[in-house]
Order: structure tokens, then C-alpha cells, then sequence
């Protein structure tokens, strides 16, 4: 089952005209997709678009009876490419899927779909996984939407209008016969709200109302010479019916202001942040009115040029609020204004800063540079410098008072986990075997590369680790030891890394992490899992996939036996010349297990039935405080405290009671040959008879002991 479940939640997507929907972002999404008629629907998970997979799937039942077919994608490209549905037939549908780098996987089939162009709506809603929350390389979606000529929406972030932007997507995608792209911010995801609803509308063509007979047109093939066709259109007719259509069904909003001799330009996007941040400096009110007059752009690309050169002719100066870099919004208004030979002053990065997010202390300071160059009349500059100082100030006073910069918390393996007793191993095996070049990959396994591990050199996208080893491997005196998950596995690397590896006879070691899920993403299920997103059993499997590509080298262990997983390692590695050999290391997800595990232990102790949980602890007289068995761990149970010694003055080690009893920390404590002081403890609920008189012998052989060490002493 994925991390969070939508089964109570989706039943609000049944709602109908007039009645108010509440919910999260991505519900609304969702409401909004059932209200536009689509046809089917898919997507690949990824933050912070990971949910609305998942409520897709939860909505399975709902999507049964309206006829929607819906795909959970092998990968972003698969998704993508799902929307050809909508090249031929006038049937709409929607995927979803992160960016940026969810956009790179899909870009082959946005390009083509793009070029062929569409009869359908088709939306594509990715997550922009952008700033300081986001899990991922730092770059814009904005770039593939210009460079495919596919329209980029980024409603302001309220319920109302989201709804509202998803249902003229489709709209907009049908008058310009082009995909439609809906960013989605971090925040808008997560955000909650209302909105009025309307009916789910029950597509004309449907797997419950099908197409007798396929179309068949060859201008929509993306080949030449339709090709240079599509490009043609794409500039003569599609773009200009796109700008038609944003300006028509006023897609973008002007906000009045009372300095009307000044502007703000932003994306939708950042409506939410613009507003609090004008708040905190006294130009909004409570209620969100803002002072200063913005133009708010749902629809980043294309821009409409006479909707930013009327809002633009008779002000002195306008900041344009574009998160990231380049600043493609400002210079194309620059570029505009100029043509039209508008005097208006364009601010923007000369304010702002040209990368990372804007939150609002960034936007804050940007305001004040913005109406220190343009002097507003009528606004009393002092007043507004004032307000900014003293957010300044306090922000000042408190780092002051914090006396230093908070120490880093980098991302770690949980409680338990699988992979963490793997990179103790490879760790551990270096030193038999000497240092290896480790190839990562994406998936909770990268932060193997963090500390205390630092295992893994690169890491180059999601499945790559093995398709990113065999540019160095032929010149690495060692083999290269690669690292995929099994999500990875599916996603990319079982194609792209394992059988181009046998195909060219690579030589190298890849240790290939089966936890059951994709577990970074939410735990959604995929073909190891053993069943699908909607608990159909699948009988797919790693093991027969590699030997179906040809690979003979394979040797299982089970994720926790860290003994035999340094022999199997040191096997494989020393192994040279023999092409690739796997090492599959198999351990349930404990985030999953647990969240299985725990409700059926309570259920059990309520009913009165013995539950026995395993506990690990650390004998503190014994613990000499040198913590290796921390810096080989990282387990965020295994922490410190004071020394009960009075005559000793290092903290001793410590397993607090978050502990899953996994026995990472003893296995690895043993085969490092570190030190006797861990013990594993069982803690019994609803003893038996047998279980209390156990207990009551052991008590007063122990007191008894104690006693005899007492008169020794
Ligand atoms: O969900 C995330 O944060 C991820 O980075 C996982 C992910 C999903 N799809 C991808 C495509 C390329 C690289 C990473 C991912």
C-alpha cells in the first residue's frame, strides 16, 4: 500500500454541481480532471506529484464507472507518450509526472506528440520540484515548454482557480491543437481549500462507449515531410490561437493597486508568496489586497503581448517575479515593451535574485531594492523602508541570538532500514579488498553517498548508476561497484544499465537493492512488489529478468546478513573478468513493513495475545563511548547520552526506544569486530503464566548474582 492512502478522501470526487469540494491540491486536481471529461489518465509518481498517483489509484472504482482507463507508468516517458491517444481521436486525458527531471525522461515523446499536434485536450501536470524543498537538480520546466512550443500554465495557487486553469487546459489545448503543461508548485500541492464543484462528465469515447474505427492521417506522423508541416503550424497557426484563447477567456488576472505608477509582473505561481510577503511590509491587507497593482500570469507561455503592454504603458516601472534561471518572463516582457516602444522601466533579476526560491524574505528584500529604484509617488518610501528594516532586523537579531549557523541534517536511511546494513558491508569490504568507485543511483539508497557512509561517487539519474559505471570502468584498476534500487531497476536500469552492460561486455559489480517498492517516491507498488496499484497480483520478478538478459552471475542475500553480504561483495568484486555480476539484496522496505506491521501488533496486544517485540540496546558499562558503531550505522535510534561512570567523561552509546529491532547495529558491531556492549532484548506484552515465572527465576538468579558481586566487592 503507497505511503498515504486517498480511500476516504476520493469519495469526495463523486460530488456534483453546486456542492463544495475540500481537500488538498491534488484532489482538486483530480475533481477538476473528472469534471473535464477525460478519457484516461496516467502518470509516474515523484515529489510533490507523488499523491496524485496515488489518489488516481484510490479513485480506481470512481474511474471504472465514468470508463477512464487508467496507466501507472513504467516511466515518465511511458506517460507522456499515453497522450498520443489524443493525436487522432477528439478524447481527452491527463498524466502527471515531476520535473525537471521527470520532464528529461519524458521529453522524446513530449517532442513528438508536440510536433503531430492533437485534436484532443491532452494535459500534462508536473510537479515543479523547485527551491528549497525539492529532491532534485535545480532547473525550470519552463525551457522544455518553450523549446517543444507546448503551453506552460501556473495557476495562482488557489483551489478556485486551479480547478478553474485544469478545466480551460483542456480547452486551450483543443483550440491550438497543442498539449497543454500545468506547473504545479511544491506548496500548491500540499495546499488546502474549497471550491465549488460541478458534475463528472462521462467521455463521448471511452473503454465504456469505443472507437469503431482507427484514424489513420499522415500529417500527424512526426516523419518528414510532415514534420516541416507541423513546425509550420506550430508558428502560423497554433501559437497565434493559443494567444487568442489566453486572451479571450482571460486566463491571466489584473489585480488593481493604489500606486498605479508602478507594477508587479509574477507567475501565478507565485501569487501566494508575492501577497504575504507585501503583507509583512504593510502593502496588502489581511484579506490579500494589494496595494500595488499586479498582473498575474495562470499562463507563463505564450505570453499575450497588448495584456502586458496595457498593464505596462503608463507606468513608470514594473518588477517582474520569475522564480529561477533564465529569466526567459523578463526578458521576453523587455523584449515586448521595446517593440511597442513602451518607456516603462522592467525590473527583475536586478532585484531578485537570479536562482533558488523566493521565499518571502528574498522577495522582501527584492520589494525594497525594487521601490528604492522606482519611487513610487504617493507611497511614502520611508514608511515602507521601515517596515523592511524591521523585518530585517529581527531576522538579524535572531541569528544573532542563535550565536551560529544550526548544524546541517542531512537526509538518512530510516529506523531499520534494508540498505543501511549494505553500505555498512561496502564499507567494510573496502577494507579487505581495498577502495572501490561506487556508482549510485537515485532512490532512498543516495543517501548511502551521505554521511556517516559516503559510499557512492556519482550519481546521474534515476536507473543510471549502472549505465553511468562503464565510461570509467575500463580504466579502473578495481571494478566499479554500481547501486540501483529495484525502482530504478524498472523505471530505467534493467534496459539501459544491465542489458547494455551484457550486450557490450562490461565488466563490474552491481548490488541491486530489492525492497519491494518504489519506496522514495511513497511506496507505490511496482513489478517486484508482487502485485499491481490496484492489488492484482503480478508474477514478475528481478531474478528471471536478469536471466532473461543474459545475466549468470547472481547471488541473493538477505539485506541484514552483513557477514555474508561482505563475502558475496568481496566474491563479486574479486571476480574480474567474469562481465557483470549482481548481487541482489533483499529486505522489505521497513517503512512499509512497519506501517503493516504495527497496527497488527496493537490489534493483537488489545485482544490480550502475547506480542513479543525485539529491542536492541547498548550495555553502557561496557561501551567504551569510541561510537564506531554509530559511524557505521547512522541509525536514528542509535544516539548518545551522558556516562553513567562518574569517572568517565565520553557520552555512551545509546538505542533509544524508536528502535525496530532490525539488528543492523549488533550484526555490524560483529563483523567489524568492534565491541561486546550491544544486546538484543525481547520486550513481552500480555505475558503468559510461563512467561512472568521465566522472568520471576531470572529476576532472583540475577539479584542473586548481584549480591555475591556486592560482598566480592
Ligand atoms: O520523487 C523524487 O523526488 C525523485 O527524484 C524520483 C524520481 C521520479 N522520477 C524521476 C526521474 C528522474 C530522476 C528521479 C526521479
Amino acid at each position: 500500500m503507497p505511503e498515504r492512502s486517498f480511500h476516504e478522501e476520493v469519495q469526495q470526487l463523486r460530488v456534483g454541481k453546486g456542492e463544495v469540494f475540500e481537500g488538498e491540491g491534488i484532489l482538486a486536481v483530480t475533481k477538476a480532471l473528472l469534471q473535464s471529461g477525460v478519457s484516461y489518465v496516467g502518470g509516474y509518481q515523484g515529489a510533490p506529484v507523488s499523491a496524485l498517483v496515488d489518489v488516481l489509484s484510490d479513485a480506481h472504482d470512481l474511474l471504472d464507472e465514468l470508463g477512464i482507463h487508467l496507466e501507472t507508468c513504467a516511466n515518465e516517458a511511458g506517460a507522456a507518450a499515453m497522450l498520443s491517444a489524443s493525436i487522432n481521436y477528439p478524447i481527452r486525458g491527463a498524466v502527471t509526472f515531476k520535473s525537471i527531471v521527470g520532464t528529461n525522461v519524458a521529453a522524446d515523446a513530449i517532442s513528438n506528440l508536440a510536433s503531430a499536434g492533437v485534436v484532443g485536450g491532452s494535459l500534462i501536470v508536473v510537479g515543479e520540484d523547485y527551491g528549497e524543498g525539492s529532491s532534485i537538480i535545480q532547473e525550470r520546466s519552463h525551457a522544455i515548454a518553450t523549446k517543444s512550443q507546448i503551453w506552460l500554465l501556473d495557476p495562482r495557487p488557489d483551489l478556485q482557480k486551479v480547478v478553474d486553469i485544469v478545466e480551460r487546459s483542456f480547452e486551450l489545448s483543443e483550440a491550438s491543437n497543442t498539449p497543454v503543461m500545468m506547473e504545479l508548485r511544491i506548496r500548491a500541492c500540499h495546499l488546502s481549500g474549497r471550491f465549488e464543484a460541478s458534475e463528472n462528465r462521462r467521455a463521448p469515447m471511452s473503454k465504456r462507449s469505443v472507437i469503431e474505427s482507427p484514424v489513420f492521417d499522415k500529417n500527424r506522423i512526426s516523419l518528414p515531410p510532415a514534420t516541416y508541416v507541423q513546425e509550420k503550424l506550430k508558428i502560423d497557426v497554433r501559437y497565434p490561437a493559443a494567444v487568442d484563447f489566453v486572451r479571450e477567456r482571460k486566463i491571466n488576472e489584473v489585480f488593481p493597486g493604489e500606486f498605479n505608477d508602478i507594477g508587479f509582473v509574477m507567475q501565478g505561481g507565485m501569487y501566494n508568496h508575492v501577497i504575504s510577503a507585501l503583507r509583512a511590509i504593510g502593502l496588502a491587507d489581511d484579506f490579500g489586497n494589494s496595494r500595488i497593482p499586479l498582473l498575474v500570469l495562470n499562463c507563463v507561455y505564450p505570453l499575450v503581448p497588448d495584456e502586458i503592454e496595457d498593464f505596462c504603458r503608463d507606468k513608470k516601472a514594473v518588477l517582474v517575479i520569475e522564480e529561477g534561471q533564465p529569466n526567459y518572463i523578463e526578458n521576453d516582457i523587455k523584449a515586448l515593451i521595446s517593440d511597442a516602444g513602451i518607456g516603462t522601466k522592467i525590473h527583475g533579476k536586478n532585484c531578485l535574485p537570479m536562482a533558488g526560491e523566493y521565499v518571502g524574505a528574498v522577495l522582501i528584500d527584492g520589494f525594497d531594492k525594487f521601490l528604492v529604484r522606482s519611487r513610487p509617488s504617493g507611497l511614502d518610501s520611508k514608511s515602507a523602508a521601515v517596515a523592511v528594516k524591521s523585518f530585517q532586523d529581527n531576522r538579524r537579531r535572531a541569528a544573532e541570538l542563535l550565536g551560529g549557523p544550526l548544524p546541517g541534517r542531512p537526509p538518512g536511511l530510516c529506523t531499520g532500514c534494508p540498505e543501511r546494513p549494505v553500505f555498512s558491508a561496502l564499507k567494510l569490504v573496502q577494507e579487505q579488498v581495498g577502495k572501490v568507485h561506487v556508482s549510485a543511483d537515485v532512490g532512498c539508497h543516495s543517501f548511502g553517498t551521505l554521511e556517516p557512509f559516503k559510499v557512492g561517487n556519482t550519481i546521474l539519474g534515476y536507473g543510471l548508476g549502472l549505465a553511468s559505471s562503464v565510461g570509467l570502468s575500463s580504466m579502473m584498476k578495481r571494478p566499479i561497484v554500481s547501486i540501483m534500487g529495484d525502482g530504478g531497476f524498472w523505471h530505467q536500469g534493467l534496459t539501459t544499465g544491465v542489458a547494455n552492460h551484457i550486450f557490450n561486455k562490461d565488466e563490474g559489480v552491481l548490488v541491486l537493492l530489492k525492497n519491494g517498492y518504489a519506496s522514495a517516491t511513497g511506496h507505490q507498488h511496482i513489478p517486484s512488489t508482487g502485485s499491481n496499484s490496484r492489488n492484482q497480483t503480478s508474477d514478475m520478478d528481478i531474478e528471471k529478468a536478469l536471466r532473461g538478459v543474459g545475466v549468470t552471475w547472481i547471488e541473493t542475500v538477505g539485506s541484514y546478513r552483513i557477514g555474508r553480504m561482505i563475502t558475496a561483495l568481496k566474491r563479486a568484486i574479486l571476480a574480474q573478468g567474469k562481465g557483470l555480476r549482481v548481487i541482489i539484496a533483499e529486505g522489505e522496505c521497513m517503512l512499509a513493513r512497519q506501517r503493516r506491521e504495527k497496527p497488527a501488533a496493537a490489534a493483537r496486544v488489545k485482544d490480550g495475545k502475547r506480542v513479543i517485540r525485539t529491542k536492541y540496546g547498548v550495555d553502557e558499562t561496557t561501551c567504551t563511548g569510541d561510537h564506531s558503531c554509530i559511524r557505521l550505522s547512522g541509525c536514528p535510534t542509535l544516539t548518545v547520552k551522558s556516562n553513567p561512570d562518574p569517572l568517565r567523561r565520553n557520552p555512551v552509546a545509546y538505542v533509544n526506544d524508536g528502535c525496530v529491532g532490525c539488528g543492523n547495529c549488533g550484526e555490524v558491531a560483529h563483523a567489524a569486530v568492534l565491541c561486546p556492549s550491544f544486546y538484543r532484548a525481547e520486550v513481552i506484552q500480555n505475558p503468559t503464566f510461563l512467561d512472568r515465572t521465566a522472568e520471576r527465576i531470572r529476576g532472583t538468579f540475577i539479584r542473586f548474582m548481584q549480591q555475591r558481586q556486592r560482598v566480592v566487592a
